[in-house]
């Protein structure tokens, strides 16, 4: 400053400038140096010294003030809002003056030297003047520094403050730790307690679960049963009136049952006494019955003898009618029926001789066990048959024959229906079988298609059997008509001279019988053979082509008249196995059996011939005499 105010060089000489350093220079050095001590000393109060070496300490002030502010934002939280700090300025080089090195001047001089000076003058003057404002800006860095000073303390107090609170937050954690690490161990155990009661939880859950359904189940439950009940409420008031009612009705009834109590009493005197009568009663019928088995046993047994005494072959001839307009103007023989037994045949007036005015014809009379008329009935003829047939349910074999030539009614006798005795507690089960002998052949009239073989077989204790031949159970009368109906039409039918209709074969209807009396624990078992015997017409009446059928039914009815001859002859050879008849019916015409032999005739003049032979066979028939036995009754 001094400087700017040097006066300006004369035109003399400078003077002599000792070759030491400028004042200012020196100053300025000394100033340094002071500045350059201060700062090596400990730290003072700034504000103290506004002096030049306090401007050294100045300059270093950012480097401190930047080391504040580092401590400070330190410990200060990072949400402060203090400003940026400024950049710490270095101490400018340009302080240093620069003095350019000049060509040295000599001593003497002056001019050269003081503008040598001058011009140093001149800088150090604008130096001088860069100081100047620096100062300027250095007072203004106090100011801010003292107030960053300040903050710098207030700063320091808070941080004091912080620290205090940071250990007893130190000292709070701590014991939080300890608190910490307590929770933690409950924690664990009600981790576990939580798990375990998660488990339990979860088994509620589920068994809710369950339950829930069961709930809603037994919501179902109680729906229905609600509604049930409500039905039962109203049933229940429903009876509840009706019992009202009811118990009316029961003192009523209490009242009528007490009066019925005294009555019943005297009944029931009145019932013992009735019960002792029809104990008596019982005891009574008990005999009576034992006495109507009796009697059925004596009457059997006088049945058989009055059957016996009869005869066990009995013959019965049967005259029939003619029966229409043509057979009634055919010229018939004359018929006398001389009693029920007897009758005489001969020819009619025409074949009287003209010349002696006698009859030319052979008059023949014969007797039987009974003669039918034209005009009898069925009835009838059953009526003397179901005699026989008594002795079949009574367990005795039984067989009728129907003999006669063709067309005479063999066929329609044997048709008659029958009755089954059912009387006096017998129970008896009937069977029946149909079979036909055609040219020695057997025929199933029920399967007359079989093919298998149909072989009679005779056996001791059976008596007669046919392999392989249908037996039909028969219920009642009109199933066994049936049945006889079905044979007669499978029956071989072939044409004659006589009946168009008639039968080449015989046809033998058995009807097996089995009585059973449960009372008196005996069953019996008999049989009826019914016999249609094949047309008994000789050989030289009928047609050339029949003639074989004819030879073989004459052979065998020849056979019969011999077996029935033989038995009448008592012979010990009866020859019934010489025609398949006699062989079939071996047990029914031997001497365990009653026969029936039912000769039919017709009355026409021209069957005259064929009649007589009829009736001298039949009559033949009836001498025969055989005792019969019974099949034995058998008790179970
Ligand atoms: N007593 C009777 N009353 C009425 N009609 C009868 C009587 N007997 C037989 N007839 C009738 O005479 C006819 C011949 O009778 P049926 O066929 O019974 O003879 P048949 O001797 O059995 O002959 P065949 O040997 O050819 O079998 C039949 O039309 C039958 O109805």
């Amino acid at each position: 400053m001094e400087g700017s105010k040097l006066p300006k060089p004369s035109g003399l000489r400078p003077p002599q400038i000792k070759a030491t350093k400028p004042l200012a220079e020196i100053k300025f050095n000394r100033m340094l140096s002071n500045v350059a001590a201060q700062v090596s000393k400990p730290p003072i109060n700034l504000r103290r010294s506004k002096s030049v070496t306090d401007i050294r300490m100045l300059m270093e002030k950012p480097r401190l003030l930047s080391k504040v502010t580092n401590k400070v934002q330190s410990t200060r939280p990072q949400t402060s809002k203090i400003a940026p700090k400024r950049k710490a300025e270095k101490p400018s080089e340009e302080v240093k003056p620069k003095i350019v090195k000049q060509a040295k001047i000599p001593d003497w001089d002056y001019k050269g030297r003081y503008n040598q000076l001058r011009e140093k003058h001149i800088v150090l003057n604008e130096e001088h003047k860069k100081q100047i404002s620096k100062l300027q800006m250095l007072e203004d860095v106090e100011q801010k520094y003292n107030l960053i000073q300040d903050q710098h303390n207030a700063l320091e107090k808070k941080c004091k403050t912080l620290s205090d609170s940071n250990k007893a937050l130190s000292n709070g954690n701590t014991h939080l730790n300890s608190k910490l690490s307590e929770l933690q161990t409950n924690l664990s155990i009600r981790t576990k307690e939580y798990e375990e009661l998660k488990e339990n939880f979860d088994e509620i859950l589920a068994k809710d679960k369950i339950n829930s359904e069961k709930i809603e189940k037994l919501y179902e439950q109680n729906n229905f049963l609600s509604s049930t009940l409500g039905e039962l409420k109203k049933e229940f008031n429903h009876l509840k009136d009706e019992h009202e009612k009811l118990d009316v009705d029961h003192t009523i009834l209490k009242a009528k049952s007490n009066k019925l109590l005294t009555e019943n009493e005297t009944l029931s005197r009145n019932l013992d006494m009735e019960t002792r009568n029809n104990m008596n009663l019982s005891n009574s019928i008990t005999n009576l019955k034992q006495d109507v088995y009796n009697g059925e046993v004596l009457r059997r047994r006088l049945h058989n003898l009055i059957q016996d005494l009869k005869g066990n072959i009995r013959v019965f001839c049967r005259v029939r009618p003619p029966i229409n307009l043509e057979e009634q103007e055919r010229l018939q023989c004359l018929i006398n029926y001389l009693d029920e037994k007897s009758l005489e045949i001969r020819k009619s007036r025409e074949s009287i001789s003209t010349t002696s005015g006698k009859p030319t014809d052979i008059r023949a009379e014969f007797s039987f066990d009974k003669v039918f008329e034209p005009g009898s009935s069925q009835e009838e003829i059953f009526e003397d048959l179901s005699q026989l047939v008594q002795s079949a349910l009574d367990g005795y074999d039984i067989c009728v024959f129907a003999y006669g030539q063709t067309g005479s009614g063999k066929t329609y006798t044997m048709q008659g229906g029958e009755s089954l005795n059912e009387a006096a507690g017998w129970v008896y089960e009937v069977k029946a079988s149909f079979l036909e002998i055609y040219n020695e052949t057997v025929r199933d009239l029920l399967n007359p298609n079989c093919a298998q073989n149909l072989e009679i077989r005779y056996n001791e204790g059976k008596g007669t059997t046919v392999t392989n031949l249908t037996i039909q159970s028969i219920n009642s009368a009109d199933e066994l008509k049936n049945w006889m109906m079905i044979a007669q039409q499978n029956r071989a039918v072939a044409a004659t001279d006589f009946n168009e209709h008639s039968s080449r074969s015989h046809a033998v209807t058995k009807i097996y019988l089995h009585g059973q009396n449960n009372e008196a624990k005996v069953f019996y078992t008999g049989s009826i053979n019914l016999v249609d015997l094949a047309g008994s017409e000789s050989a030289k009446t009928s047609a050339n082509e029949r003639l074989i059928e004819t030879k073989n039914i004459n052979k065998s009815l020849s056979t019969l008249g011999s077996v029935m001859l033989a038995l009448y002859n008592k012979e010990k050879h009866v020859p019934y196995r010489n025609s398949k008849l006699t062989y079939l019916l071996q047990s029914s015409l031997g001497g365990n059996s009653k026969t029936l032999m039912v000769v039919n005739i017709a009355p026409f003049e021209e069957c005259y011939a064929e009649s007589i032979n009829s009736l001298r066979f039949a009559a033949k028939v009836k001498e025969v005499k055989m005792s019969a036995k019974r099949n034995k009754a058998i008790t179970k």
